[in-house]
């Protein structure tokens, strides 16, 4: 069988990853035939970006690159963003959408990391480990039981009952600890767990708060001064979510004033940009205080599986035009064996919109073999098989592309 022929060859199409991506990513990319490859250690910041996505077809981030509307102006080739990640708040999905971009993410490769590391601070605030072992590092031998802790017969209360917070649940559960949760939304309970009717019923009866909500409008210093006052006295709260949910000033007061025993906190307001640039927070020096530079996701494991997952959304969009997994986007799975010419149209969604690309196919008289197509408020989403010939397909793609209401139209491949 001739080979299908990529409007754009693959060697032309270039990728930029950021933040120190896995391998696995690069190992799957490349073995895709992705080979114009370029990957960087670090984020880049604002200016930085803007010019090295110039020319750039597909980019990986992870949680500290923020893809902001004047990022994507500057991106003048973007087809595709990858998030090495679970969150995607670092990126305005609007305006990628907008322009035509899909995001797609790793929605849940990291999950068990994170629930693992949350399950290990529990056992470490309540039995207030790091002070003593910073202790005994300098010498000192503080052999006692007070303030000492077992977790078996404590509350958690899970704010966000999603991926993480169910998982979280069930490894809490098999230690024998009582759980709560508070999910803005209606949840399956697992096991015994049982919903508050309310946040503050949450914080009232729990021992440790563990939060697990993504960074939106809505979780925005969802934890205050308010919240913090209203937990139980000598209460522990673990923050592996997004740094924006926490006020770190009014948890710092809390801490230094008895009124909670001790924090686990991973992710800040403002997180440094690389391993290289230092890193500042009003909870440094707070004793019973674990602070970590993000790093709930990042075991081996996890890192490996989010490279190789993301990075295959990323060539099945760009190989056979499959958006299945866009956050931001009509998700169209397609079939792995693609026959026929593919174009892909992005559109505003608009009444007679896919009238108006038919009318394309049948004034040229072309048949269009299978269509798939989907919707969501903003943008509708089409991938059309047909039969059209080598000669037939660039002549269609320029009409396609003035329809109005047209986004980005693009002829994926030829069958020769
Ligand atoms: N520290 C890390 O390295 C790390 C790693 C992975 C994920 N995360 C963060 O953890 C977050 C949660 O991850 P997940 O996989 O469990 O996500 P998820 O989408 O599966 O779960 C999030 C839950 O929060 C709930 N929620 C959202 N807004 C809420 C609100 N205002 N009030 C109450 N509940 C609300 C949702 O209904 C959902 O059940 C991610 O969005 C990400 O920001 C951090
Ligand atoms: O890898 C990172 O930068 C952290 C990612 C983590 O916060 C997530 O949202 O999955």
């Amino acid at each position: 069988m001739t080979p299908d022929k990529l409007s754009l060859s693959k060697d032309k199409i270039r990728v930029l990853l950021l933040e120190g991506i896995n391998d696995s990513a690069v190992t799957l990319m490349r073995a895709a035939g992705y080979t114009n490859l370029t990957r960087l250690p670090k984020a880049l910041d604002r200016e930085a970006l803007q010019e090295a996505l110039q020319g750039v077809h597909m980019v990986g981030i992870r949680s500290r690159t923020q893809l902001d509307a004047a990022a994507f102006e500057a991106a003048d080739r973007l087809l595709a963003v990858g998030c090495f990640s679970v969150g995607t708040n670092q990126v305005d999905l609007a305006a990628a959408r907008d322009r035509g971009i899909p995001v797609f993410n790793a929605p849940f490769s990291n999950t068990r990391s994170v629930a693992e590391l949350t399950i290990g601070e529990i056992v470490m605030l309540l039995r207030r480990i790091v002070p003593r072992s910073v202790g005994a590092h300098a010498g000192q031998w503080d052999k006692s039981a007070v303030g000492s802790l077992e977790v078996r017969g404590k509350t958690l209360g899970i704010v966000g009952y999603g991926n993480i917070g169910t998982q979280l649940s069930t490894l809490a559960e098999a230690m024998g600890m009582r759980v709560l949760f508070y999910d803005h939304t209606d949840k399956l309970r697992h096991g015994n767990t049982e919903p508050t009717a309310s946040l503050h019923a949450l914080l009232a009866q729990s021992d440790v708060v563990s939060l697990h909500v993504p960074e939106t409008e809505s979780t925005a210093n969802m934890i205050g001064e308010a919240e913090i006052r209203a937990m139980k006295p000598g209460a522990f709260l673990i923050n592996n979510a997004r740094g924006t949910v926490v006020d770190l000033d009014a948890l710092a007061a809390a801490l230094r004033d008895g009124h909670l025993k001790g924090a686990a906190v991973d992710v800040f307001p403002v997180e440094p940009g690389s391993n290289a640039e230092a890193f500042v927070s009003p909870l440094q020096g707070i004793e019973n205080v674990i602070l970590t530079p993000h790093i709930g996701g990042s075991t081996e494991e996890a890192q490996e599986r989010i490279g190789a997952e993301v990075a295959r959304k990323l060539v099945d969009y760009s190989d056979i035009g499959s958006t299945a997994g866009a956050v931001n986007f009509p998700q169209v799975q397609l079939p792995a064996r693609p026959t026929g010419t593919r174009f892909i149209h992005v559109q505003r969604n608009l009444p007679g919109m896919l009238g108006r690309l038919n009318d394309v196919f049948s004034r040229g008289q072309v048949n269009i073999a299978a269509q798939f197509y989907q919707t969501d408020g903003e943008v509708g989403y089409v991938v059309l098989e047909t039969d059209a010939t080598d000669a037939d397909a660039e002549a269609l793609l320029t009409e396609i592309r003035a329809i109005p209401g047209t986004i980005r139209a693009r002829l994926l491949y030829e069958r020769r």
